[in-house]
């Protein structure tokens, strides 16, 4: 098993951006890597939802992992990956795929299982099975609008009491009683983070150690500044630096993710098209506007 690294910060889950022919822009794939690193972020994860990875095929996703792993290694940056899909087998052959190809992935980023529904007992048996066999420790992805997979805060603590299981990406859509239970019940070493980056501040309150985000390409700094505010116990500012990042954040979620934070990115010259893979459809004009008018006034 890889060294448990602590999961605190912010970390950017990637964009793939696509070269005009369709193909990976691999020079900008990097040079966003580096830019967001050069601005603070703790870390990147590789395949996020916002990767299009569900898009991508086996050779592009070693592609992407591979430019992405590279960054991490040079600048010393935390690298996740994003990695297995709804079956507990075919998620144990991917993460020890990754353990030989990416040893120094911090962490795999595991979305509990999709569509099946097996309820909070299988969920807790998947992560097992997965966490004895995995060389690399594991996030839990929870996301429930898009599995399907409520789990509550007692299941979660379970989970969080599994050797190999170094953290969770909670992202149920709102905060609620099982929030609050779970923040505030978390073992020591076990990473709460925000994956609804419209909620990364009232997290980071409760106690969460970051969140993975995709609004974080933009106004990237401001994330990291709001991070390290609430760490700080420097509340009166992270309350108010809080609910502006929160109006980016759904702004850049107007469209389905990553559709306006590319058209964004595309906009400010950072990646050579905004083009994303059906079933995704480009953002429209008015969205792309009024996120970029947002960034922009977080960033001048
Ligand atoms: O790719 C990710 O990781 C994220 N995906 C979420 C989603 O698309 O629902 C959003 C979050 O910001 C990061």
């Amino acid at each position: 098993m890889n060294q448990h690294i602590p999961l605190t910060g912010i970390f950017v889950p990637l964009v793939t951006p696509f070269a005009a022919d369709g193909t990976i822009a691999r020079p900008a794939l990097e040079a966003l890597a580096h830019s967001l690193l050069d601005e603070g972020v703790a870390g990147l994860a590789a395949l996020g939802t916002t990767a299009e990875a569900a898009a991508l095929d086996e050779a592009e996703r070693r592609t992407v992992v591979g430019v992405v792993a590279a960054v991490c290694r040079g600048r010393g940056a935390t690298l996740l990956v994003g990695t297995g899909g709804a079956g507990t087998r075919g998620t144990v052959e991917a993460l020890l795929a990754l353990g030989k190809s990416t040893p120094e992935a911090a962490a795999a980023m595991v979305t509990v299982p999709a569509f099946s529904r097996p309820g909070e007992a299988g969920v807790v048996a998947h992560f097992r099975r997965l966490a004895e066999a995995s060389p690399v420790p594991l996030v839990v992805y929870h996301i429930p609008y898009r599995t399907g997979q409520p789990l509550s805060a007692a299941a979660l603590l379970e989970l969080a009491a599994v050797p190999g299981i170094a953290g969770v990406k909670y992202a149920v859509g709102g905060i609620d009683q099982d929030t609050v239970e779970l923040l505030g019940s978390a073992p020591a070493g076990f990473a709460v983070l925000a994956g609804d980056d419209a909620f990364l501040s009232p997290l980071l309150a409760l106690g969460a150690a970051g969140g993975i985000l995709a609004s974080a390409h933009l106004a990237t700094a401001r994330f990291v500044e709001l991070a390290a505010a609430w760490q700080a116990g420097e509340a009166a500012r992270a309350r108010d630096l809080g609910h502006q990042l929160a109006a980016l954040a759904k702004a850049a979620f107007a469209g389905p993710n990553p559709t306006v934070i590319k058209a964004v990115l595309h906009a400010q010259g950072r990646i050579p098209t905004p083009d994303v893979r059906l079933p995704l459809l480009p953002a429209g004009p008015v969205e792309t506007a009024v996120a970029l008018a947002g960034t922009d006034r977080l960033t001048r």
